[in-house]
């Protein structure tokens, strides 16, 4: 059940393994920690990774007469996720679904789930355009969808997918919020040099071709894995990295990006 949401970001990315999740998961703690009430929602049904990056492995997900009462992050209730990893025996278990199933399943997540209100619901997919994504879109029709961000690495293979994405995003009428370029660089912890391991600015090339706003660039930083076990975001666990100021400067542009909208 939608009626309650005020707004709904898709996240998009071409190929795998770019840091969309990590992307996803990061904006709705920082969106939570500024006060929101925020929904996760993971429709990456083969390879959910969203209770992996919030520790909540172990939860599941409850029936109420109501619909589906998602799991929260806090106990404030304050980050509600919705995941098929929590409706899975083992986490090891493999989804081994055709179309029509993925269909059935991502309709009940959009239409079954008790969000109750929220400022935010952010929508985390797996990467390319197939069945979640068409789904997701045309359930969302009658409801407006804000926008999409599009996560890239700068390296040109996954900027050319993410082309593909822009197109996506014209055919089914969502406007895109902008790029988001995750592992642009290295900052070495130690000496704070910065080392681009990969191409450079492959992401921002792309924006500014496109003549959409490029919204992080985002750096390697293994330390982002904290987060996962304190389930905050990199903003709060240390302020005084690159990683956690691109972080909350990527918050601040969406929420003014959606307001721009709107
Ligand atoms: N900026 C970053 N710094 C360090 N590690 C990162 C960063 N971004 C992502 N990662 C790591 O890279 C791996 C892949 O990230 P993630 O799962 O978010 O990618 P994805 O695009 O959602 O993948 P999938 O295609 O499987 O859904 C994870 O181990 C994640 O912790």
């Amino acid at each position: 059940m939608l009626d309650g949401v005020k707004h709904i970001i898709i996240v998009l990315s071409g190929k795998g393994g770019v840091g969309k999740s990590t992307v996803s998961t990061q904006l709705a703690l920082c969106l939570r920690e500024g006060g929101y009430k925020v929904g996760l929602l993971d429709v990456d049904l083969c390879g959910p990774s969203i209770p992996h990056l919030l520790n909540l492995e172990d939860q599941d997900v409850h029936q109420a007469p109501q619909g589906w009462i998602p799991v929260y992050a806090d106990k404030e209730k304050q980050l509600a996720v919705m995941s098929i990893g929590f409706l899975l025996k083992s986490k090891n278990d493999s989804i081994v679904w055709r179309g029509p199933k993925k269909t059935a399943m991502i309709r009940q997540f959009l239409n079954d789930v008790y969000w109750e209100d929220l400022d935010y619901l952010i929508i985390d997919t797996p990467p390319g355009t197939s069945d979640e994504h068409i789904t997701v879109m045309e359930n969302l029709k009658h409801m407006r969808c804000d926008g999409a961000i599009l996560v890239t690495t700068p390296q040109i293979v996954s900027v050319e997918d993410v082309k593909k994405e822009l197109s996506f995003c014209e055919r089914t009428k969502i406007p895109v919020l902008g790029v988001v370029e995750n592992m642009s660089s290295y900052i070495c912890p130690n000496c704070q040099e910065c080392s681009n391991i990969f191409s450079v600015g492959g992401g921002r090339a792309m924006a500014e071709k496109a003549g959409i706003p490029l919204l992080a660039e985002l750096p390697i930083d293994p330390r982002v894995w904290q987060s996962i076990e304190k389930r905050s975001s990199c903003v709060t666990l240390m302020p005084e990295t690159t990683i956690a100021k691109k972080f909350s400067e990527l918050a601040l542009a969406v929420v003014n990006a959606v307001g721009e909208n709107n």
